[in-house]
């Protein structure tokens, strides 16, 4: 069990799913309207910003997306196109090209949440949690102290490289959307950051074999993210939904744009004026999908507190805020909502 892989089942070739993988009925993502446009007229697209225009309009647009969406994507990020598709090149061979006992080398502790290396649990504790149809490879990146890239893999050749060049430019970026993200709202452009602190930056290159029933599972349960902001890129397969006026919604795969997902604490930072994204992965029967997601969290000693008053949500631990996360799960958003005064 430990070292099971959704590859390996993928790979099996079966024309089912072991019953661990079937989400409850509520939970299983819609059958595809088979006529996009219709869908289209129907739901909101989730916001494009570009990052070059400078002009009011910006914070303009930026408030509008993390209060209606608390997700968007970003284009014109002046992240270089040829290092997105350099971490997604890399990333995709460590599942693509090496063999499974190779694979299992780098496999994370599935005892300990959030190690790093190679698996397929988000969650450690509970037996009966549906499984998520994706496999994994968590990398360990800022502060300094604990990046140790000989976890990483070796080959290709420049893959440590590009993996430490990519977490310095989501660094920047992420510094940058957050101090946009205060202007927005009338704080100095560096208030989140600095209630932040120091960034514990995690790089987590997702996997989603071809799944014989994507209408019966997820490759990754609804959940909202636990730090302060992610960032992620996708291929062009599709399947990042994000929950908005009561419908998922599908985040268009677009290979120069990164996707920002406003996370938990900058929910409770900005006092619940920008909400958190629920958002999910869906399975598909054809082809193997793949996203890096960059995920920027306080320390875990970090006290996270509302930058408003009064505050709407009572102070929290970082490190208290994780393990409540990990014990009873990410559904929905209660372990937000538990803050709430
Ligand atoms: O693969 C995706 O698009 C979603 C990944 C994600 O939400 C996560 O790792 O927290
Ligand atoms: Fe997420």
């Amino acid at each position: 069990m430990e070292a099971l892989r959704v590859q390996v089942l993928a790979e099996k070739g079966e024309t089912s799913v072991p019953s661990q993988y079937i989400q409850p009925p509520e939970n299983r993502p819609q059958r595809q309207n088979p006529n996009p446009n219709a869908n289209a007229n129907v739901k909101g697209v989730i916001p494009v910003i570009d990052l070059s225009s400078r002009t009011n309009n910006l914070l303009d647009e930026l408030k509008k997306a993390c209060k209606e969406w608390g997700a968007f994507q970003v284009i014109n990020h002046r992240v270089p196109i040829g290092l997105l598709d350099d971490m997604r090149r890399v990333g995709r061979t460590f599942f693509e090209e090496r063999s499974m006992e190779e694979k299992l080398r780098y496999s994370c502790d599935s005892a300990s949440p959030a190690s790093e290396g190679y698996g397929s649990r988000m969650l450690v504790a509970s037996n009966d949690t549906v499984l998520d149809w994706r496999d994994y490879f968590d990398h360990h990146t800022l502060p300094l102290s604990r990046r140790d890239p000989s976890n990483w893999l070796e080959s290709p050749a420049d893959y440590r490289k590009v993996v430490a060049e990519y977490s310095e430019h989501m660094k920047a970026l992420a510094q940058e959307l957050l101090g946009l993200v205060s202007e927005s709202l009338g704080l100095t452009c560096q208030c989140i950051e600095n209630v932040v602190g120091e960034f514990y930056q995690n790089i987590t290159i997702s996997y989603y074999p071809p799944c014989p029933q994507p209408e019966l599972t997820l490759g990754l349960q609804s959940h909202s993210d636990m730090g302060a902001i992610t960032l992620l890129i996708q291929d062009d397969v599709g399947g990042l939904e994000v929950f908005n006026n009561g419908e998922w919604v599908t985040v268009n795969p677009t290979s120069n744009a990164i996707c920002v997902i406003l996370a938990d604490q900058t929910e409770i930072i900005t006092n619940g004026e920008y909400r958190s994204a629920e958002h999910r992965a869906v399975t598909n029967a054809g082809r193997a999908r793949l996203s890096v997601a960059t995920f920027h969290d306080p320390a875990k000693t970090r006290q996270i507190s509302p930058a408003f008053h009064p505050p709407k949500y009572r102070p929290v631990i970082y490190g208290d805020y994780v393990s409540s996360w990990y014990t009873k799960g990410p559904e929905g958003k209660r372990n937000l909502d538990a803050l709430l005064i």
